[in-house]
């Protein structure tokens, strides 16, 4: 993506059209995802119309990413038996020809995590999301990330997607005040969020679960599907910011506008 025609917003037929089939498929998403954002994003998908299972144990993981529609890595609070359990899904899922998710949790200055991420990298995740730190830092470029959030802007993280998506054939999502979804040719823009969406925790590793979960859609539609999740999660984001008071009463909001959320309403009638 070295012109900026190649830069385009994502047309809200697609994701009305995805989100459809979302909801009849009820694709089961395996979760291998951090401690703090379990139940968060078991229930975001719920809401969403999908799945979850967080089927963690080693002796299991690797028989349930192989039925499972959809996988999410997430490294974010690593151990070592999670590796183990992770590698053994991530296998399984590859054989099994299921797509799984990447999602690079504070990667950059922590020597464990961003090892392991680039382990992951070498096994064909189907998609990367992350902060804009995040895919700098696994990209190889210098990021400001400070732990788990970003200090540097989704734009200026553009370049370190289209190379990394180039480098390892995965679509890579950057989000941020405008999300970034690229194949490493086309790049998608979605500007639908909002700042409130930061001061919750786990928005973003809840949309990494439902990039899953859209991926399971149609193997030959990756970048169109993860630019799907990503609207749909930060158009119901931006819309429930707009009727909260703060980020207590943001979650309920949320959940129930990814509940209610019509295909019509990606096209422009209101939420
Ligand atoms: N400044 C912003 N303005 C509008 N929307 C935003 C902004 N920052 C993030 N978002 C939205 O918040 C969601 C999560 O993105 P973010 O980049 O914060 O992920 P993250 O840092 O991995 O989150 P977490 O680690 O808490 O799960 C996305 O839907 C994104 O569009
Ligand atoms: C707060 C936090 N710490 C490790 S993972 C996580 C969730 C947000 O990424
Ligand atoms: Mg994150």
């Amino acid at each position: 993506m070295n012109s900026p025609h190649n830069l385009q917003l994502f047309p809200g037929s697609a994701a009305a059209h995805w989100l459809t089939q979302l909801r009849t498929a009820s694709p089961l998403v395996h979760c291998l995802t951090n401690q703090v954002v379990q139940n968060f994003t078991a229930n975001v998908l719920l809401a969403l119309g999908a799945s979850p299972a967080m089927v963690v144990a080693r002796q299991e993981a690797g028989d349930f990413s192989a039925i499972a529609s959809g996988l999410l890595v997430n490294v974010g609070t690593l151990n070592e038996t999670q590796v183990e359990a992770m590698l053994l899904a991530v296998a399984s899922a590859n054989g099994a020809g299921v797509p799984w998710v990447l999602d690079p949790v504070a990667v950059g200055g922590l020597g464990y995590r961003t090892d392991f991420a680039h382990r992951l990298l070498t096994m064909q995740p189907a998609a990367i999301r992350g902060n804009a730190s995040e895919i700098m830092a696994l990209a190889g470029f210098s990021s400001a990330g400070r732990g788990v959030d970003s200090t540097d802007d989704s734009l200026d993280a553009l370049p370190a997607a289209v190379e990394l998506a180039n480098r390892c054939g995965a679509i890579v999502a950057v989000t941020g005040a405008i999300d970034y979804v690229t194949d490493g040719q086309t790049c998608y823009a979605l500007p639908f969020g909002d700042p409130l969406m930061t001061r919750v925790v786990g928005t973003g590793c809840a949309l990494s679960a439902v990039v899953a979960a859209f991926l399971s859609l149609d193997k030959g539609k990756r970048l169109e599907l993860v630019a799907c999740a990503c609207m749909v999660m930060a158009f119901c984001g931006g819309a429930a910011a707009k009727e909260s008071a703060g980020p207590g009463s943001f979650v309920p909001r949320f959940l129930d506008l990814l509940y209610q959320l019509q295909p019509e309403h990606l096209m422009g009638k209101t939420l």
